[in-house]
């Protein structure tokens, strides 16, 4: 059996392998994780792939657990180029890996359309890919809780606990005010990626508007769909798995 492991900035997910068939998506908190539960994890594990945006503390204990179990393990790194896809960064090293999974996920289950690529965790990414395969580059805001979380911790009286919304509206609250404008803002970030990459195309004379998927991963990926949704018809899935779709293309 293998177990792929995406470690991000606020929580582990892991997923285990058969043959070629993806588990159920679990996470652990970061500050949950120790030598203990690790071990537990990979227990029967003969491969563990891993993606890593952290330092190297987590995968320490990865790694060790993966000795410990006689594991054989793989650490994921961003490429030049994969199955075809270029990269856009002027060096690919520095994009954070997951990003570049997750495009590698989106273009195996959606290959030849233009795609947005949004990961909204701690970080809300955005990632373009043209139906031609090629990386445009990208956009990284702080995620939708950090957004919240960054005035709370640097005003005085702007109190407010982080919550999902139902739909956009305008607050009157703090904490409303609050709330909304951190998914109002990581909405607005959607949208004006689309309009920059039709700009692109059309400028480029490259095909256009009908052909594009938008593409949601990440903690509050299916809420920023469901949002986005109420002002945009356009075609859009959200794909909890979308990184492990990249990282089993690595073991
Ligand atoms: N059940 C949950 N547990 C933790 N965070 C959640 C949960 N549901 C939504 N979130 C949101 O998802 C974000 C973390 O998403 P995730 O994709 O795991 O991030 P990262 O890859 O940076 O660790 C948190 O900032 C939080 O706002
Ligand atoms: C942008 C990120 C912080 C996103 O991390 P996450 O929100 O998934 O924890 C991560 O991909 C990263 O550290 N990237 C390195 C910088 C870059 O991609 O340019
Ligand atoms: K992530």
């Amino acid at each position: 059996m293998k177990l792929l492991i995406d470690c991000g900035n606020s929580r582990m997910k892991y997923v285990y392998l058969n043959t070629d068939t993806l588990g159920k998506v679990e996470s652990l908190d970061n500050d949950q994780i120790d030598q203990k539960i690790l071990n537990q994890l990979l227990n029967g594990v003969s491969i563990v792939c891993v993606s890593s945006v952290l330092d190297e503390q987590l995968f320490e204990l990865i790694s060790n657990s993966a000795s410990q179990n006689g594991a054989t393990l793989i650490q994921a790194k961003t490429q030049v180029q994969t199955n075809g896809i270029i990269c856009g960064y002027k060096n690919p090293q520095q994009m954070g890996v997951d990003r570049w999974l997750a495009i590698l996920g989106a273009q195996h289950l959606m290959p030849n359309l233009n795609l947005i690529i949004v990961d909204a965790g701690t970080a809300t990414t955005v990632d373009i890919l043209t139906s031609n395969q090629r990386h445009l580059g990208g956009w990284i805001l702080p995620g939708v809780e950090t957004i919240h979380n960054s005035i709370t911790e640097r005003a005085a009286n702007v109190h407010s606990e982080f919550k999902m919304i139902d739909q956009l509206s305008f607050g009157v609250t703090t904490q409303e005010n609050v709330n909304q404008a951190s998914w109002a803002a990581t909405l607005g970030l959607i949208s004006m990626a689309k309009e920059t990459f039709v700009n692109y195309l059309d400028k480029n004379n490259e095909k256009t508007s009908d052909d594009f998927q938008l593409i949601f991963t990440g903690g509050n990926g299916k809420k920023l769909m469901q949002l986005y949704r109420e002002f945009n018809h356009e075609e859009l899935i959200y794909v909890p798995e979308l990184v492990f779709h990249g990282l089993k293309q690595y073991c």
